[in-house]
């Protein structure tokens, strides 16, 4: 007997009430768009399962996909037989004998079809009868079992699993919106866009890229970690800003040390134009307090004000070492610390504000003239979209604004 299906079990998502259907749905989608390099599989879902038919596939290659996508609870593989007692039964004995090293066993009965007719306590005790039984050596202990086999009768079959396979957990990408992640070459803004993505977010990206000062290379590492991103979601879109310019007409007309706020400043107005025309209703940062001058909470208050789009920064109260943590864990450690530098760095002043006063920015920001440099700065942003690593990639001029 060999495993043919992979069980998907959806948790959080099932207690979302009404919008549950439309939460399986995104769900089922996303499942079917990461295992298309699958040709053999065929997907069936319920309001609370999926169902992967292996159909001769090899499991595990399935399984490691499985595991980055968002929404999915935990999975296991699965035997499914005919909802008939003898054939459950050697299934079962099937599940026992297979893993190394397992001496107690519980059985876990659900009977969703009720026309069965033996009910779920019985049957967890005809099962367990029947595998001490035909095995040696095992021993039922419902407290503290090596294995559990879980067994779920339904109509069209039962489903005979034993090991639970955790799953990333979250949301569904696609079902919460969208927002605009700004993302530097840094550890912290992929992170931000990890997380974000976890709660059902798809993420679209915005670079603010100054060369010569920044180098091709710096740009070469946004691109890799908007790739790396696209593992979690259906696709991510890079908008990269070519800032140069209207960075240096800034800094001709401004107090040195103004320059961080105000710059941040006009990373957001630039960010909303973007999000305006993409329809895009939020932002992320990798921003966390305090860990620079540009995080201090009066930073944050004065930087903030030029727009009304609420900011998610899903690493505000996190430490440095559990970011360093998830950037490995999602792969985009090693890209991040690649020694090229950021616009904000390049240009930043030495002595920046730490607790600008929110109407002198503003004051001096009415007195700068940008002439057309804005209106430039936005038709020229380059826009690229990257699906999933190995898929194709587009590259082109916005023809949006
Ligand atoms: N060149 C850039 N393009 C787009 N967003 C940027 C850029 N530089 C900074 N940001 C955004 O501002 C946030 C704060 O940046 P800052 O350099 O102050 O802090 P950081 O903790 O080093 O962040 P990171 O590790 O993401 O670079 C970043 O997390 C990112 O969201």
């Amino acid at each position: 007997m060999q495993y043919n299906h992979i069980l998907i079990r959806y948790g959080e998502m099932a207690l979302k009430g009404k919008n549950k259907k439309h939460f399986v749905g995104q769900l089922s989608h996303n499942v079917k768009f990461k295992l298309k390099k699958f040709p053999n599989i065929e997907l069936t879902k319920t309001h609370d399962r999926m169902y992967v038919l292996l159909n001769g596939e090899e499991p595990q290659p399935i399984i490691e996909v499985l595991k980055d996508i968002f929404g999915i609870q935990s999975m296991s593989l699965a035997l499914k037989v005919n909802s008939e007692e003898e054939a459950i039964k050697e299934a079962a004995l099937h599940t026992l004998t297979d893993p190394a090293g397992v001496k107690t066993f519980k059985i876990s009965t659900r009977r969703v079809d009720k026309q069965f007719p033996i009910n779920s306590q019985d049957m967890n005790r005809v099962l367990g009868g029947h595998l001490l039984q035909s095995t040696d050596g095992y021993t039922v202990d419902v407290h503290q079992p090596d294995i559990e086999i879980s067994v779920e009768i339904r109509k069209e079959g039962t489903y005979i699993t034993s090991e639970k396979i955790q799953g990333a957990g979250g949301l569904p990408v696609g079902t919460a919106g969208k927002s605009l992640l700004l993302l530097s070459g840094g550890i912290d803004s992929p992170v931000a866009g990890y997380l974000t993505m976890k709660r059902g977010v798809e993420i679209e990206a915005i670079h603010f890229h100054s060369p010569p000062f920044t180098s091709e290379r710096s740009k070469q590492k946004v691109i890799d970690l908007a790739k790396k991103l696209t593992r979690f979601g259906h696709k991510v879109r890079l908008h990269v800003v070519p800032f140069t310019a209207l960075q240096q007409s800034m800094f001709r007309q401004i107090p040195q040390h103004y320059g961080m706020t105000i710059m941040r400043r006009l990373m957001l107005q630039i960010s909303e134009r973007v999000a305006e025309k993409e329809g895009i209703l939020s932002f992320t940062t990798g921003e966390s307090l305090g860990q620079v001058a540009s995080q201090t909470m009066e930073s944050m208050h004065t930087i903030n004000q030029v727009t009304n789009y609420p900011i998610i920064r899903p690493l505000v109260a996190m430490d440095k070492l559990d970011i360093i943590d998830i950037s490995k864990k999602i792969d985009t450690y090693d890209i991040s610390i690649r020694p090229y530098e950021d616009c904000c760095t390049v240009f930043v002043p030495k002595q920046p504000k730490t607790k600008p006063d929110k109407e002198k920015v503003s004051g001096i920001e009415a007195q700068i003239d940008y002439g057309e440099e804005f209106e430039r700065t936005i038709e020229n942003i380059e826009v690229l979209e990257f699906y999933d690593e190995e898929a194709e990639e587009v590259n082109e001029f916005s023809d949006l604004f």
